[in-house]
């Protein structure tokens, strides 16, 4: 498991396009046959890519952890970025999770293992034990936001949240762009309380999205490529437009669960 530490906003004036990325943007997430993780010490979220091959895949316990299994004393949240279904087996009860669909592990689960699919993980720690639930997108409250003349009309699905799945700390959705829609998140925001990682999916191969990064009056870009995350620290702003309409799943971890606590920037305050 790869390990990076948590940056401050004073640090980014100065850092090269090379050390935002090794910073930000988690590149290779998802490797046929491997489970990867990255353990960010922003709000100490793990994120993570398991694309099995022919043979199932375990959630492995790093040894960072110093725990006797991965979810001891955290919960996870897991999405099917890819286009088919694959299944997620939680101590000995299969999930069969289709495209785009959620899966919460509660902590204390000891064994989960992943066939098929291409599975998006993220983890927070946890505090007590909450039930496993998976969560297709008709339960997922979709809210219609944007419109097509702003380039932004896009379906924000919450699926762990205060009054969806529950769970710790963990809040996480997926939010799908209509064609011709590239903008996410406009006007942007930052929330202090909580850190925030976006999984671009669904993205062609040769269309990237600008991800934009920083404190609102010092921002930076990053070029995203399909299935590629970019952590965000509770000081920046994160929202981005594409090449090509995509996908990410969103995920927060911190001091709260209230989603619309968020700071909004407008963009003539933005530079
Ligand atoms: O704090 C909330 C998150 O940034 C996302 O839910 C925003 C989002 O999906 C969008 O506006 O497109
Ligand atoms: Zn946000």
């Amino acid at each position: 498991m790869e390990v990076r530490h948590a940056t401050a906003p004073d640090q980014v004036p100065g850092m090269t396009t090379d050390r935002l990325r090794a910073r930000f943007l988690a590149e290779d997430l998802f490797v046929p046959g491997e489970v990867r993780l990255v353990y960010s010490h922003e709000d100490r979220i793990v994120i993570g890519g398991a694309v099995a091959g022919e043979r199932p895949l375990g959630l492995p316990c790093p040894d960072q952890l110093r725990s006797g299994h991965f979810l001891e004393r955290r919960e996870l949240g897991v999405v099917n970025v890819g286009e088919g279904p694959g299944t997620v087996t939680v101590d000995g009860e299969a999930y069969e999770v289709g495209a785009r669909e959620c899966l919460y592990v509660g902590r204390g689960a000891r064994e989960v293992t992943f066939a098929g699919g291409a599975f998006y993980l993220v983890s927070t720690p946890a505090h007590t034990e909450h039930p496993t639930v998976q969560a297709g997108l008709a339960d997922a409250e979709p809210v219609r936001l944007g419109s097509q003349e702003g380039s932004n009309d896009r379906t924000i699905n919450k699926y762990i949240h205060a009054k969806g799945i529950q769970s710790c700390q963990l809040v996480l959705g997926v939010t799908v762009l209509e064609p011709g829609s590239m903008w996410n998140t406009m006007p942007c925001h930052t929330h202090e309380r909580r850190t925030e990682v976006y999984l671009y999916f669904g993205l062609p191969e040769d269309a990237r999205v600008i991800h934009l990064m920083g404190e609102p009056t010092e921002t930076r870009n990053l070029v995203v490529a399909d299935r590629q995350a970019v952590i965000s620290p509770p000081w920046s702003v994160h929202c981005g437009f594409g090449t090509s309409n995509y996908a990410f799943v969103w995920a927060m971890g911190g001091e709260n669960q209230a989603y619309d606590d968020m700071e909004q920037v407008a963009i003539g305050a933005m530079r």
